[in-house]
């Protein structure tokens, strides 16, 4: 598992590229057969991806120690996201079938949560964030059609694009985590922009769908204090609630976004104008 500490605004506008990178972007989500673990100390949110091919790979079965309980969701919850081919996801003995682009929230107290993959050849790869957790909501499966799709943007600012809410208030209940994916469609590049900041939430932005030679700009920091962080095909970067959150790609892409704090609002965003940046 590797830690993030919180850092103060003040502090991550004197950083170079290479600083940036080491406090903000998570370079590898996915490794074969593998489960990977980002802990940040902000929100104390746990951000990444199981990759189970030849064999199921479970997820937090090493890390009781490292976070004082006896098993990973002991207090915590859990929403994975597949973006590859289909998979299994077996909680303490419930078998849940998560296909391309469907998600799954587990509540506090899953006890064993293991994953696997239907073929080996087209591996399922499931990206998760999880948070701490007070209580314990159902387990739910939730489809794309669920996630109430939302087409917003435009073709002439380069930002047409579908909002797919899949862990939000409206679909189901969880203790904080809301977990959705935006889908660029072809020709649009940006996302977030204008862009906002939510003091009272943290965001983690998952990049994917994207080919070698293709790169977002990730824009971060404070809006008077802009900074941009070169994201290529599957990297995540953790936004701290006084940064923006926002990027233009070479081509168009997809994205998971989630969050973790104060409030479910998906709409509670503290607006910025373009011509505020700097
Ligand atoms: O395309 C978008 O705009 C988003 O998906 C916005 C994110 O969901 C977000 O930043 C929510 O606070
Ligand atoms: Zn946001």
């Amino acid at each position: 598992m590797q830690v993030r500490q919180s850092i103060h605004s003040d502090h991550a506008k004197t950083l170079d590229t290479a600083q940036l990178r080491r406090e903000f972007l998570i370079e590898k989500i996915f490794e074969k057969n593998a489960c990977t673990m980002t802990y940040s100390h902000i929100d104390r949110i746990i951000v990444g991806g199981v990759m189970p091919a030849e064999k199921s790979v479970s997820i937090g079965d090493d890390v009781g120690k490292q976070l004082g309980v006896s098993y990973f969701l002991e207090r915590r919850e859990l929403g994975v996201i597949n973006i590859g081919g289909p998979g299994l996801i077996v909680v303490d003995g419930t078998t849940y079938e998560i296909g391309h682009e469907e998600a799954l929230y587990v509540g506090k107290g899953g006890k064993h949560v293991e994953f696997s993959s239907v073929d080996a050849a087209k591996p399922a790869k499931f990206y998760y964030n999880s948070a701490p957790a007070h209580t314990t909501f159902p387990n739910k499966k939730i489809t794309l059609a669920e996630a109430s799709p939302q087409t917003i943007g435009d073709a002439a600012t380069s930002n047409r694009r579908t909002i797919n809410k899949f862990i939000v208030p409206d679909v189901l209940e969880t203790c904080q985590l809301t977990m959705g994916l935006t889908k660029l469609e072809e020709g649009s590049l940006w996302n977030t922009m204008p862009c906002h900041t939510h003091e009272r939430r943290m965001e983690v932005y998952f990049y994917f769908n994207m080919e070698e030679e293709t790169a977002v700009f990730h824009m971060m920091g404070q809006p008077q204090e802009t900074r941009h962080l070169l994201v290529h095909n599957e990297q995540a970067v953790i936004s701290p609630s006084w940064s923006i959150h926002s990027g233009v790609g070479t081509k168009n892409y997809t994205f998971i976004w989630g969050m973790v704090g104060e409030n479910q609002v998906f709409d509670d965003m503290d607006h910025v104008k373009v011509s505020e940046l700097r």
